[in-house]
């Protein structure tokens, strides 16, 4: 099958410097050949060119609006264009905001599309709930229908329209959620699966159950947003929030099999890699495990 592999260097959405060089990372790591090795036909974009704003509105709660913004718009075309094309897309980050344009992007191309959101964080804070600013924690309520009355108004995402209703998104791996994203997620019935689930029901059943969640009748095409960061911190070192108590490389390989096994999975994110943080072994170590996570999504199978 097809992958149109689109490299989004973006950091405008955290504060800590490195994540628009996690597409190199990865591809470094010997990604697009391993991907190549899975009998692919490959089409690898390179990074998005992300156009550089000075920031003109300072008293946004949200910090980097108009960078964020202007970068969500070009994601969004490149995706929608990818998968258009015929091309499942796997889009290399840079940091979670950068879901913000490949599910819209997604959306325009698929708009029944379900999100499976594997993460630590559940990155639904709006503007007005995030006790941070930092966009990368704000993705989905950009993105959920029901959360648009909460949301204040916007400067620079007009591009960007909600398209996700909160009962065809499910997440795997929460461990570090918000009160104001906790009320969210109830208040919409949004389908969780945290670390307690997995703990208490394993992960077969917490993929089994997410997947019914969403998308009932299994015909609907899958948008998975990998956050690197929800697997354990010792798998994943050099990422901006890491969180004790992630998913193993087994569990982290399950959800990518299954997913794959649909054969509905159409846009892949991988969120978070930063290539700046920790040293060389955390980096080698960061960039395996996502590398592992993207085989897993494309065909390879630990069965063979
Ligand atoms: C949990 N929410 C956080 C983290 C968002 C992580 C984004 B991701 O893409 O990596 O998943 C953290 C907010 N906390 C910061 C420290 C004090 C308590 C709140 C936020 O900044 O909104
Ligand atoms: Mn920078
Ligand atoms: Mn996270
Ligand atoms: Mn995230």
């Amino acid at each position: 099958s097809k992958v149109g592999v689109i490299g989004v260097p973006i950091h405008m959405g955290q504060p800590r410097p490195g994540t628009e060089h996690g597409p190199e990372a990865m591809r470094e790591g010997g990604l697009i050949s391993k991907l190549e090795g899975l009998g692919l036909d490959v089409e690898d974009q390179g990074d998005l060119f992300l156009e550089k704003h000075d920031e003109d509105i300072h008293d946004h709660p949200a910090k980097n609006v108009k960078n964020v913004g202007s970068a969500s718009s070009q994601i969004a075309d490149s995706v929608y264009n990818t998968i258009k094309s015929g091309r499942t897309c796997l889009a290399l980050g840079g940091d979670h905001s950068m879901a913000i344009g490949s599910i819209y992007g997604h959306s325009l191309a698929e708009p029944d599309h379900v999100v499976i959101w594997v993460d630590a964080h559940a990155d639904i804070n709006t503007p007005l709930t995030s006790s941070s600013g930092n966009m990368h924690g704000m993705p989905l309520s950009f993105l959920v229908k029901e959360v648009q009355p909460y949301l204040p108004d916007i400067p620079h995402f007009d591009n960007i329209k909600p398209c996700l209703s909160a009962k065809n998104i499910a997440y795997i791996g929460l461990r570090d959620v918000d009160p104001g994203e906790r009320y969210i997620i109830e208040k919409l019935g949004i389908h969780s699966f945290s670390m307690t689930e997995v703990d208490k029901f394993g992960i077969k059943d917490c993929v089994e159950k997410a997947l019914h969640a969403v998308d009932p009748e299994g015909n609907k095409p899958i948008h998975l947003s990998f956050d690197i960061d929800a697997l354990d911190p010792s798998l994943a070192p050099s990422t901006g929030t890491p969180v004790p108590g992630g998913l193993s490389i087994r569990e982290g390989n399950y959800i990518a099999e299954e997913l794959a096994a649909t054969g509905r999975l159409t846009c892949v994110d991988l969120a978070e890699v930063n290539p700046k943080l920790g040293n060389d072994r955390d980096n080698e170590t960061t960039v395996r495990s996502a590398i592992t996570i993207i085989q897993h999504c494309f065909g390879n199978r630990r069965q063979g």
